[in-house]
């Protein structure tokens, strides 16, 4: 691969879209003004190897209100990946799916006039490293460093304009982006839909009413599914609504004694130990039981927490609710596409339960045996299924590469424990079904990396059969899920402090075994993906490598959580390109 480095990410700034009908400004409250965008320079990084632009030769901006592609790799040295901490966030746009003109313009530092919404993107994966408050107050011999997660309001001291962002997220003078749309197979919602679905109508807002025409009312979910869905429209009541969740988990984890909460007695620290301070940023400030926002913000704690682990919020794009139904009607459509032309076979059971189904997408031209690209979907664990999980179907099979999406009961169904297990199964299931295959690639999205990375440190004696996977592109996943525990998405998953262990592929780290001596790992994080995610893709990367693994960091400029895997759908994205690359090699 060419040694390139990449200088400047070239945007495209959109204009004010024409004046649209004012929606109500709490059903929006991410979408913000003109959007800008600017990119950030990762001069200074050690890459080994990068690319620029798209391989295709597409131009810069070809993509519609998109970056062109860009990655830097390190594959060579544990070394940090680049981050963007002067690089700030452009504000939102009044409507996104207004058809934007690419007016090009190259940018190392923000328009004065522009605040960043959620402080750096593409922060340094290490900004904690030498937080100094980390040790402060550990106990003589507790020999356990604090999760870097906790620290959190070190790092936002980074992220300026973050409380400015939200008050303008909570009180700006929204416009409306994009209708909600729906999750269309998640159970949680269909199961909502028809429990409520015979409700009164008459009850509803006339605005709601109006929207309905063309998008199932959100009114009829289950408060799960739209929590999950609609983060932004979700959190103005949730905030006012719910406990705190440091209070929640006391109690369940060795790591997470009770801390004194607020007004409690300060004197009597729990387990008759000294209150550590990495567990005194647990405690939410005063004022947080009675709900205030800012009290529950961003400024640490629990709110810091579950921003970062709100991929949807540091999306550049679009906001928060739009990018989800983006993404959604992004996989589904490309899903269709592929279904229309690849040679498939669809649902084929790979064990009894209803929803251990793959789909299998044929080579173009099959011969006799053929690589294996194997999907797992992403959705954090609730939501999305295998029916938007070929979307990247097209640009593989046309070099000959098979693609597996997989299935797997998904949250509340599915259990933490159930999901690894499935997966590992249709893995098994794969190899002795179809002895064609010549070599298996794993690629994974957010939580489907994290169930790919659990299938690389898959003991296969257990199940009977030699695996052999050559390559894995764990795509902005989570390898740690003890963070997730204090957040939202723990809310359907209910995992425990031990479930979310023993599914935490960073703490299974084995050698690689003889077999995947020559295994091939791409860990991959957006740019736009929040400092947390990126934090743990870096640090599953380096630790993979220091176990004698293959790894190759790839940070990829001017994509978000969401089209970092949205994009495989094209030849000419810059990872399309890597993960062929890396099957042609093998
Ligand atoms: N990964 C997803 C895939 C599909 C739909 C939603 C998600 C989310 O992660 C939603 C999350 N509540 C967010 O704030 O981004």
């Amino acid at each position: 691969m060419s040694s390139v480095l990449q200088e400047t990410t070239v945007s495209g700034q959109r204009a004010p879209a024409p004046s649209l009908p004012p929606p109500p400004a709490y059903l929006f409250p991410e979408n913000m003004g003109p959007k800008i965008t600017w990119g950030q320079n990762h001069g200074g990084q050690r890459a080994e190897h990068s690319l620029t632009g798209a391989p295709g030769g597409r131009p810069p901006g070809h993509w519609p209100g998109h970056h062109p592609a860009q990655l830097s790799t390190s594959s060579g040295s544990p070394s940090t990946l680049p981050g963007a901490a002067a690089a700030p966030r452009r504000p939102r746009s009044p409507a996104p799916h207004q058809p934007a003109p690419q007016s090009l313009r190259t940018a190392q530092t923000p328009p004065p006039q522009y605040r960043p919404r959620h402080g750096s993107p593409g922060a340094p994966l290490n900004a904690s490293a030498s937080a100094p408050t980390a040790a402060i107050g550990r106990p003589p011999g507790a020999g356990m460093r604090p999760p870097r997660y906790l620290d959190l309001p070190a790092r936002a001291a980074g992220r300026a304009g973050v409380d400015a962002g939200h008050r303008e997220a909570v009180h700006g003078s929204d416009q409306p982006t994009d209708r909600p749309t729906d999750c269309p197979r998640a159970p949680a919602r269909r199961a909502a839909q028809s429990e409520e679905g015979s409700r009164s109508r008459a009850h509803a807002p006339s605005n709601r009413r109006r929207a309905r025409a063309a998008a199932p009312p959100r009114w009829l979910m289950g408060a799960q599914a739209r929590k999950f869905l609609f983060p932004s429209t979700y959190r103005t009541a949730l905030l006012s609504r719910r406990a705190p969740r440091a209070r929640l988990l006391t109690g369940t984890s060795p790591r997470y004694r009770p801390v004194s909460q607020p007004g409690g007695p300060a004197s009597a620290p729990p387990f008759g130990r000294p209150m550590e301070a990495w567990r005194l940023r647990l405690r939410l400030a005063p004022g947080a039981a009675n709900g205030s926002r800012a009290a529950r913000g961003s400024r640490g704690g629990i709110g810091a927490l579950e921003e970062q682990y709100s991929p949807s919020r540091w999306s550049p794009r679009l906001g928060t609710d739009a990018v989800i139904q983006a993404h959604l009607a992004a996989t589904a459509a490309g899903t269709q596409r592929a279904r229309d032309g690849a040679q498939t076979s669809l649902h084929v059971p790979y064990g009894d339960g209803e929803g251990e189904k793959l789909d299998i997408y044929f080579p173009m031209e099959p011969s006799g045996t053929f690589p294996v690209l194997v999907y797992i979907h992403g959705g954090y664990w609730q939501c999305l299924s295998k029916e938007e999980s070929g979307f990247m179907v097209p640009p593989l099979v046309s070099q000959g590469v098979a693609v597996v999406a997989v299935g797997y009961d998904i949250a509340p169904k599915g259990r933490m424990d159930t999901m690894v297990l499935q997966v590992r199964r249709s893995l098994a299931f794969l190899v002795e079904q179809y002895p064609g295959i010549r070599g298996i690639y794993l690629c994974g999205h957010s939580a489907g990396a994290h169930l790919a990375a659990m299938v690389l440190s898959t003991d296969w004696m257990e199940y009977g059969v030699v695996l052999d996977i050559k390559g894995a592109a764990l795509v902005s996943g989570v390898y740690d899920l003890e963070p997730i525990l204090h957040t939202y998405v723990n809310d359907v998953l209910n995992m425990s402090w031990e479930v979310a262990q023993r599914n935490s592929p960073m703490l299974y780290i084995a050698p690689p075994g003889p077999a995947a001596a020559a295994c091939e790992v791409l860990v991959a994080v957006a740019q736009h993906d929040s400092p947390e995610f990126r934090r743990q893709s870096q640090e599953y990367g380096q630790a993979l490598r220091a176990a004698g693994w293959s790894v190759s960091l790839l940070d990829l400029a001017g994509v978000d959580h969401f089209d970092i895997i949205e994009k495989l759908s094209e030849d000419s994205y810059v990872l399309t390109q890597v993960i062929l690359n890396m099957i042609s090699r093998a």
